[in-house]
């Protein structure tokens, strides 16, 4: 078992080459990122090659965000951003060496945003596979982002299976789940062959694992249980210094400073 920093949240201080030095110093074994899109990829890219941790995935630009949007895919009539948004992440992708798109949604309902969904995650998955990159697809709950088209994972495995495409896999978050279906241990489980990456925090305020309703020991355990060996998503928000919330990985029983290695 081993952990990834998600650098959307932690080191958020510092630009992204520094971020990524913070997380190797911390102890972690890969890094993932949100919108890297304002660094240069090659900035990112000597980072990674210095510290030797991977970047394992980012995310498709959101579209306005001043106007409150949170990602294109689902969006009637936005297809054109959505699928140029697609291929930029794969362009920046490939030049980092990540494995991992997760494309994002956005605020929509109802079947006609199904189907735009439907039709961008194809063309997702089919350039994606160009290079043997993974598509990711991540229900968000209803409170932190409302109105997001893709809230749960009974609704993500409907989607999965009528895209069709092997590399389409659910961004299992625990914390999003938590909120919104519960039922972790046994989701986990039956979800597993559908899993292209699981993120944690704590539940319900999105700190650090090692508080809040959900018992990661137990998740963690249950994790290297099912012989899932990718490192975990650590996507919590730090009270303060990023440094000082680390305490999680190294005494919690059951976490990081047992488990990885
Ligand atoms: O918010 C999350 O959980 C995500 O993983 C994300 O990528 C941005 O919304
Ligand atoms: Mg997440």
């Amino acid at each position: 078992m081993k952990f990834s920093a998600n650098l959307g949240f932690l080191w958020t201080d510092r630009g992204m080459p520094d971020a990524i030095r913070a997380a190797r110093s911390a102890g972690f074994a890969a890094v993932e990122c949100h919108w890297p899109y304002e660094t240069p990829a090659t900035e990112v890219a000597e980072a990674l090659v210095e510290t030797g941790l991977p970047m394992l995935g980012l995310n498709t630009r959101r579209g306005n965000v001043a106007a409150g949007e949170n990602g294109l895919a689902a969006l009637p009539g936005r297809e054109a951003e959505a699928r140029a948004a697609i291929e930029e992440a794969v362009d920046y992708a490939c030049a980092i060496e990540a494995r991992k798109i997760h494309v994002m949604a956005g605020f929509a309902s109802g079947p006609e945003a199904h189907r735009c969904f439907i039709g961008n995650l194809r063309f997702a998955c089919k350039i994606a596979n160009r290079y043997g990159l993974t598509i990711l697809i991540e229900p968000l709950n209803r409170y932190d982002a409302s109105g997001y088209f893709l809230t749960t994972t009974d609704q993500s495995v409907t989607i999965i299976e009528e895209v069709g495409a092997p590399n389409l896999k659910l961004m299992f978050d625990c914390y999003h789940v938590q909120v919104m279906e519960g039922d972790l241990t046994r989701r986990l489980k039956n979800l597993l062959p559908l899993i292209g990456h699981i993120q944690f925090a704590s539940v319900p305020d999105r700190g650090p694992p090692d508080r809040g309703e959900v018992a990661y020991d137990h998740i963690f355990r249950t994790i290297a249980d099912l012989g899932y060996a990718e490192p975990l998503g650590a996507e919590y928000k730090p009270d303060g210094d990023t440094d000082a919330s680390l305490g999680w990985m190294k005494t919690t029983e059951g976490m990081g400073g047992r488990i990885q290695s």
